[in-house]
């Protein structure tokens, strides 16, 4: 290298500052992440020189040979991860390892508290990457060129982390990067031959590039008591096979473990994973898993999702969403495809048959992977059901192929344990059902407590019929497009004329019509009260200890769709509500009985107001609720 010239100074992205600050003290546990993310790094570096060396073959600069090296100085103090991979241009560098190119990146550090545990949980998530090797090392100096390059236009990037980075024009001759650390005082262990051998071989072991480590030359006593010297060479140390190309029985679940790691960039293990190879019409190798925890940013927009996307071994793309509906979003893996071109882009992925087919066949892998979890793991499913229910409740809208296998994923709160814990499946519900039920019945509200204590269950608690909970944003979505499961149609309590069907038997249907009869004066009179309001005053048949309730007609919006889009700033049509009135609740009676036209006025309204406060958690006119119930408090 010779002398640097055209040195400047810049600044780190603000977040990467917090990110370096926080990063020492929160993953010291875990510092050894740092070869991980180094050795991840090179290994990628070299895959992007063989895809576009497939067109550039002169990249290669007559060195097809890709590698990654590791060297131990110990006079220095330092060790030196290179690779002859890609390489970076001055822009590049300075681009690169200085900012933290993801959207959402801001909003991340604002969420972070200063608790070390928990921010070390969600940097670990975050995914530190390159800026990991400050937490054992207190000066990086990157030597860098990109491949194509002339010697000279080489870059050197230095920083003690502490906020700024040094960049600088020098010579290289070698393609590719040269991450050299500075190791701090305490961390010599990374300066021990043997013990870095070890901890390389278990991250590098399923990368397809070869990863060596220098041995020095050794004098050893041959037969004969002859001395024999071995120079000086550079050894591989890892297996250098891609995991996903052996033999699924070879590989033990460590191994497959580490690969995820690599893969996600994850501290934690993954929760469950499918690897299959497929010969045939179609010829294709996924490696599919499914993590412990959500990452930072599922519900981020512009979330980077989707598997890496080999053809024939060779390196292709990160990220490739096409091959994994947005409601499997948090799936990652590797997929090596032998029918796509070489030359794929992602243009060509958008519209393309054989794209379809592997996209059909990766999501039905995930979907038996998930059913087979939920089957031999009820806990490990109930934990995934945590991090990522709300993701696979996106489903049947999306993917209505899979509507079927997809329903037997969801799991729901209900009132048959009576608990906010979500592990009823749909089949566990069927299996339940009374003799003559032939619905599946549920309630969408706005938390757990509005929908176990709502009024329109009062009857079917009577009955002992069980009823799904439902609270999440999602489910109103969810649920209109979920109409039935195993042949039984899927229906709210708070929707229109509540169809009990085979339930009710021929006496209570009688007693029903007879009471509808026997009120039908109070009836109209409410209705008349109320002409504008509502779109309609009945007798209820769902209601046992409240007075009154309201509905959304069969076909109408329901009250959880109007907040939805309320939310969302759009407009939400005019929507009149059912009264339904319980004739035997004593209110009701007291109302009968009234003869003063202005004080019955005032109850109806009370009665359409409480109903709708217990249906919307709100009411457009509050105060003026109020007045009434003070003033009819004191009649
Ligand atoms: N050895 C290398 N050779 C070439 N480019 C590199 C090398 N190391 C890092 N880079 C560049 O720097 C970028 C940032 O690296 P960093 O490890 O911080 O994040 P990343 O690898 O992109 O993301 P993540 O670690 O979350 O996958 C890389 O995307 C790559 O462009």
């Amino acid at each position: 290298m010779t002398e640097a010239v055209h040195v400047e100074t810049h600044g780190f992205q603000t977040e990467v500052k917090q990110l370096l600050n926080l990063m020492a003290h929160s993953l010291y546990s875990h510092k050894e992440v740092f070869l991980r993310e180094l050795i991840s790094n090179a290994a990628d570096a070299a895959d992007k020189l063989r895809f576009k060396a497939l067109s550039e073959p002169d990249l290669y600069e007559n060195e097809g040979e890709l590698r990654v090296r590791l060297l131990i100085d110990k006079e220095k103090r330092t060790l030196t991860i290179s690779d002859n991979g890609i390489g970076m241009t001055r822009d590049q560098a300075i681009e690169h390892l200085g900012t933290i190119a993801r959207s959402g990146t801001a909003e991340f550090f604002r969420n972070l508290s200063g608790d070390q545990a928990r921010d070390s949980q969600l940097i670990g998530q975050f995914g530190v990457g390159f800026y990991s090797s400050f937490i054992v090392a207190d000066k990086v100096t990157v030597i860098s060129r990109a491949a194509g390059e002339a010697h000279d236009r080489g870059v050197c990037w230095e920083s003690d982390g502490s906020g700024t980075f040094t960049v600088a024009d020098v010579e290289k001759v070698g393609r590719g990067t040269d991450v050299i650390l500075h190791l701090k005082e305490e961390e010599g262990e990374f300066l021990d031959d043997w013990q870095l051998r070890t901890v390389v071989g278990k991250y590098s072991d399923h990368i397809s590039v070869a990863v060596e480590m220098w041995q020095e030359p050794r004098e050893e006593e041959a037969e004969g008591g002859e001395k024999v010297i071995t120079p000086g060479e550079w050894k591989q140390v890892n297996r250098a096979t891609a995991l996903w190309t052996r033999t699924p029985r070879d590989i033990s679940d460590e191994e497959y473990q580490e690969f995820y790691k690599h893969l996600s960039h994850d501290y934690d293990d993954a929760l469950a994973w499918a690897h299959n190879k497929v010969e045939g019409s179609q010829e294709y190798t996924s490696l599919l898993y499914v993590p412990a925890r959500a990452p930072w940013d599922l519900w981020n927009r512009e979330q980077k999702h989707g598997l890496k996307l080999y053809v024939q071994r060779v390196f292709i793309m990160d990220d490739a969403e096409q091959f994994m509906p947005t409601y499997l979003r948090f799936v990652k893996g590797v997929l090596d495809s032998n029918d796509l071109p070489l030359n794929v882009s992602r243009e060509i992925l958008q519209d393309n048959k054989i794209t379809a087919q592997l996209r059909k066949a990766c999501t039905k892998r995930v979907l038996s992977m998930l059913a087979k979890l939920a089957k031999d793991d009820e806990a490990k499913y109930q934990s995934f059901w945590q991090q990522f229910g709300n993701v696979l409740k996106e489903g049947p809208a999306e993917d209505y192929a899979h509507r079927e296998e997809i329903a037997k994923l969801l799991r729901f709160a209900s009132t048959h344990a009576e608990s906010d814990v979500q592990n009823v499946s749909l089949e566990a519900y069927v299996g339940r059902m009374k003799e003559k039920q032939d619905k599946i019945y549920y309630i969408i509200a706005d938390s757990y407590t509005a929908a176990s204590k709502s009024p329109h269950l009062e009857l079917l608690r009577k009955k002992g019929v069980e009823v799904l909970l439902l609270w999440d944003r999602v489910d109103e979505w969810l649920m209109s497009h979920l109409s039935e499961f195993e042949g039984k149609q899927l229906v709210s309590v708070t929707r229109g004329d509540l169809q009990l069907g085979e339930l009710e038997d021929e006496e209570s249907r009688k007693q029903q019509e007879e009471l509808a009869k026997e009120h039908a004066g109070l009836v109209e009179r409410v209705a008349k009260v109320l002409e504008g309001q509502v779109k309609e005053v009945r007798i209820s048949h769902r209601l046992t200890d409240t007075p009154s309730c309201v509905v959304t007609d069969t076909y109408g919006m329901s009250s959880q769709m109007m907040k939805l889009m309320q939310a969302a700033g759009q407009p939400v049509p005019e929507q009149k509500f059912i009264l339904e009135l319980n004739p035997e609740h004593a209110l009701l009676q007291r109302l009968a009985s009234e003869a003063d036209d202005a004080r019955f006025g005032e109850w109806c309204h009370l009665l359409l107001e409480q109903a709708q406060l217990a249906e919307q958690g709100g009411l457009k006119d509050p105060a003026g609720f109020v007045a009434r119930l003070n003033k009819l408090l004191l009649a």
